[in-house]
């Protein structure tokens, strides 16, 4: 069922007002052709309500015929800002950006943030957004883990299903995604609830199998049979499987770039208003598939770009990788077992 204006602009409120909007300062807010009317309808009233600016850029959609899909996420690193200085001096000088539009992974995205500058990515169905409508609970939950994740030197996943993998830590800063941007120079994602680092170049080693259930984005599909991906090196060497197997090697490869098999973020999800049954109702190009990133117990992997942490990786494909039922440690201290979250972990 869809929301009402009234919850969503009762949701953007409580979004503002832990994003610390002050009447007076600008708002803009980044919309292309993919961008959610009520979304933006329902934020421009909340803006207004805080007796803040709200300005609007309009861009023209990027990449539309070399992507294999709709999905914002699946082309990443070069967006409708690139090479567009006008666009980028607009954003800089505004104190907040509502990202309705989907800049993540792009260079541009780091120079409005390294001016000071906030971005709140929010694409997501209304419905969704205000669902998960952020709480300084989820905040306080994504930063007590992250003080954890912060002090570790070896993540490794296992699962019944036959992972095992290692992760050497300490190279890249965290991705605290908690909903909400209340300092300058933060980024983050309505709706989140999850923490994620990227292994030291060269770590990533083992073995991660796909078991039936775990998902593969942007494809938005629940795997239904085996599919394992060896690493070594830091990079995915192979990919073994039946069709799904082949369909996300074809995919990959689609792309000529072999900086497309590198392991990318690695983290776990901590959002308990996520549901791992969410996607199945969904059409695939109706949500990026933030619930099962962000749902509870989850380990989510990634391949592709590290740029988002200063690397040098800004690859147009990024696989996002949720799995169910895995056991994460950090230094052999489990932060998540057989796929739930370990209290106060
Ligand atoms: O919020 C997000 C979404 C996708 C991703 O790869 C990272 N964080």
């Amino acid at each position: 069922m869809p929301v009402s204006d009234f919850e969503l602009v009762q949701a953007w409120r409580q979004v503002l007002t832990l994003c610390r909007l002050e009447a007076g300062q600008t708002v803009t807010l980044l919309t292309s052709l993919g961008s959610n009317e009520q979304t933006l309808r329902c934020a421009v009233l909340a803006v207004r309500e805080k007796g803040a600016i709200a300005n609007r850029l309009d861009l023209q959609p990027t990449n539309g015929a070399l992507s294999f899909s709709r999905d914002p996420l699946a082309f990443v690193g070069t967006t409708p800002l690139t090479n567009n200085r006008a666009a980028v001096e607009m954003l800089k000088a505004s104190d907040l950006v509502l990202d309705l539009m989907t800049l993540l992974f792009s260079a541009e995205q780091h120079e409005i943030l390294a001016a000071g500058g906030r971005i709140l990515l929010a694409v997501e169905p209304p419905e969704v957004l205000v669902r998960m409508t952020p709480t300084m609970e989820d905040r306080e939950r994504v930063l007590a883990a992250s003080k954890k994740l912060q002090a570790a030197k070896i993540m490794r996943v296992t699962s019944a299903a036959g992972t095992d993998a290692s992760f050497a830590l300490g190279d890249y800063p965290m991705l605290e995604e908690y909903g909400f941007v209340d300092v300058p120079g933060r980024w983050d994602h309505w709706p989140s609830g999850f923490l994620a680092t990227w292994s030291n170049e060269g770590s990533a080693e083992g073995k991660i199998v796909l078991a039936p259930g775990d998902i593969l984005l942007p494809q938005k599909s629940y795997v239904t049979a085996p599919i394992t991906c060896h690493l070594e090196k830091g990079f995915v060497r192979a990919i073994e499987g039946g069709y799904e197997a082949d369909h996300l090697r074809n995919y990959m490869e689609s792309f000529n770039d072999p900086e497309v098999y590198a392991v990318s973020h690695i983290g776990w999800g901590m959002q308990d208003r996520a549901h791992w049954s969410v996607m199945g109702f969904y059409d695939r190009e109706a949500s990026i598939g933030m619930d099962p990133r962000a749902c509870s117990g989850n380990f989510l992997w990634s391949t592709g770009p590290n740029n988002e942490a200063g690397g040098t990786r800004d690859t147009a494909c990024h696989i996002d990788i949720p799995m169910r039922g895995c056991t994460v440690t950090l230094d052999d201290v489990p932060v998540v077992k057989d796929g739930r979250l370990v209290e106060n972990a």
